[in-house]
């Protein structure tokens, strides 16, 4: 039995904003309500799936939760207790995304294709759901949460809900259609039905393989940059001519490798989405927003501001570009963090978009090198996390540094690019002002979504700017 309606959504309103995966931390929560709640489960343990409607700043955000009801709650769910003391007659509320022991009903149910309340559970056609598996959740830093279940599936809840079909649940049944090697294969997707005539279903979560042999890129990069750290330098000034290349841990030819992943990946959205082409003055346009966006985070983080006037600089040259731009479905949030090594190749996830941008954008097509520009901007960051991370960096100080974090990532950036190009990809080379264009906008959004969420990282992309624009 849950509490009343509105003790809840009071509990609720309190636990959300400290969530890692709630998307509103720019403002206040001026409201939280129940929009759904459907029993998944009853007995003790007890499994609620709950839609709550959040207005902040007069918008209203849909989160889904999955709430689980014990009357005793073990250790290991203690610290996902939501609220001290809440729950009917002594019972415990948590967030049940952390329970195996009702996560598990999940396979069931996508197994039997199963509909409960208004929720839908689908397999893709001829897939056997395996249902022996209990689930673990990653503990990665992520704006929505995902179960592992053994070796087999990784199940993403998605945490924030889209108006319709996800992009992610889209974009990957697209090209697990295609049979894309480069991204991991849907086995199955949860829904809630449409609520009323026309509207889409919207996407809870997607069942997909797990890469269990994979790594993260963003973990391989930063071993390549500490390798190289350590790696010691010719006395003199000649360390100022090096390239990054003498080091053990080199990264150039899984970067390569990446880029080659990349424009299949491109080429393969192309083929399933198609591409049509923006006209000179929408061009314009798009450059005028990126400068209003600029300004608008000039003002909200001063640090920008010095290199406010470069910024602007490469969205006029874009908006005098007075070309046509050929755009398709792309990433939209593409960084080190989004691809896995498994011992086939270059894995790409997550084509959510930016989380930080509202739906309708992060649908909008773009030309393919604005993915390139985001990894661009992925070796700037991991080759300067070290340093400005301070501590963790043995000995040398300032200006070598600096000159070795610039080295890794101008070798690694070349490399990337020349895979990308040699695979078919637009050469970012010979598009100059586009990828100047893309890779200021990437740092503004950058500038913005660390302040937002992570301040501490703030140096990070700042510097790399100071950097890019002297
Ligand atoms: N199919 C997969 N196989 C293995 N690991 C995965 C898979 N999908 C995601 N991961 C891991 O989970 C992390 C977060 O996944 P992601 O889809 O980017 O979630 P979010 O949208 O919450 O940021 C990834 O960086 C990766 O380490
Ligand atoms: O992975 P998400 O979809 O949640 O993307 C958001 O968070 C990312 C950080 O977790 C953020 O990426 C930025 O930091 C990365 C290092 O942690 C770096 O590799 C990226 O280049 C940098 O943009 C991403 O921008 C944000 O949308």
């Amino acid at each position: 039995m849950l509490p009343p309606r509105s003790d809840l959504a009071r509990d609720l309103a309190e636990w959300l904003p400290r969530q890692r995966w709630f998307g509103g931390k720019d403002g206040p929560v001026d409201e939280l309500s129940i929009g759904t709640a459907t029993e998944l489960r009853t007995g003790d343990p007890a499994l609620h799936h709950l839609v709550l409607d959040v207005r902040q700043n007069g918008a209203v955000d849909r989160y889904q939760l999955l709430l689980g009801v014990r009357r005793h709650l073990p250790d290991r769910l203690r610290h996902v207790e939501i609220g001290a003391g809440t729950g009917a007659a002594g019972a415990r509320l948590y967030d049940a995304a952390h329970d195996h022991d009702l996560t598990r009903m999940l396979l069931d149910a996508l197994a039997d294709e199963a509909s409960i309340g208004p929720l839908r559970f689908h397999h893709v056609p001829g897939a056997r759901i395996r249902t022996d598996l209990a689930s673990l959740p990653i503990t990665a830093e992520q704006s929505n949460t995902s179960l592992l279940f053994g070796d087999a599936y990784i199940c993403k809840l998605f945490r924030r809900l889209s108006r319709g079909v996800n992009l992610d649940l889209e974009v990957n049944l697209a090209l697990t259609r295609q049979g894309c090697e480069h991204i991991p294969a849907v086995h199955g997707w949860i829904e809630l039905e449409p609520d009323g005539p026309g509207a889409e279903p919207v996407t809870l979560a997607l069942l997909s393989d797990y890469l269990h042999t994979g790594a993260d890129g963003w973990s391989l990069a930063i071993a390549s940059v500490r390798d190289w750290f350590a790696y010691p330098l010719p006395p003199g000034d000649e360390w100022a001519e090096l390239d990054a290349s003498g080091a053990g841990g080199d990264f150039a030819a899984e970067a390569e490798r990446l880029g080659a992943a990349t424009a299949q990946v491109h080429r393969a959205l192309a083929d399933a989405f198609g591409v049509t082409v923006l006209a000179a003055d929408e061009v314009r346009a798009m450059a005028a927003r990126m400068n209003t966006e600029l300004t608008a985070t000039c003002q909200a983080v001063p640090g920008l501001a010095p290199h406010a006037k470069s910024l602007t600089g490469a969205f006029l040259d874009l908006a005098a570009r007075a070309a046509p731009l050929p755009v398709q479905r792309v990433h939209g949030d593409y960084h080190l963090g989004q691809v896995l090594r498994t011992e086939s190749g270059w894995a790409l996830l997550d084509f959510e978009g930016e989380p930080a941008r509202a739906e309708s954008e992060r649908r909008a097509l773009a030309h393919p090198l604005r993915d390139v520009a985001g990894m661009l901007r992925s070796f700037e960051y991991a080759a300067r996390f070290l340093i400005t991370k301070s501590g963790t960096v043995p000995t040398e100080s300032g200006p070598h540094l600096e000159t070795r974090a610039h080295a890794w990532a101008a070798r690694n950036r070349a490399a990337f690019c020349r895979g990308y190009a040699a695979a078919g990809g637009a050469d970012p080379a010979a598009h100059s002002v586009l990828m100047h264009a893309f890779e200021f906008e990437k740092a503004v959004y950058e500038v913005r979504y660390e302040a937002r969420n992570r301040p501490a990282w703030l140096p990070v992309p700042l510097t790399s700017l100071a950097h890019l624009t002297a």
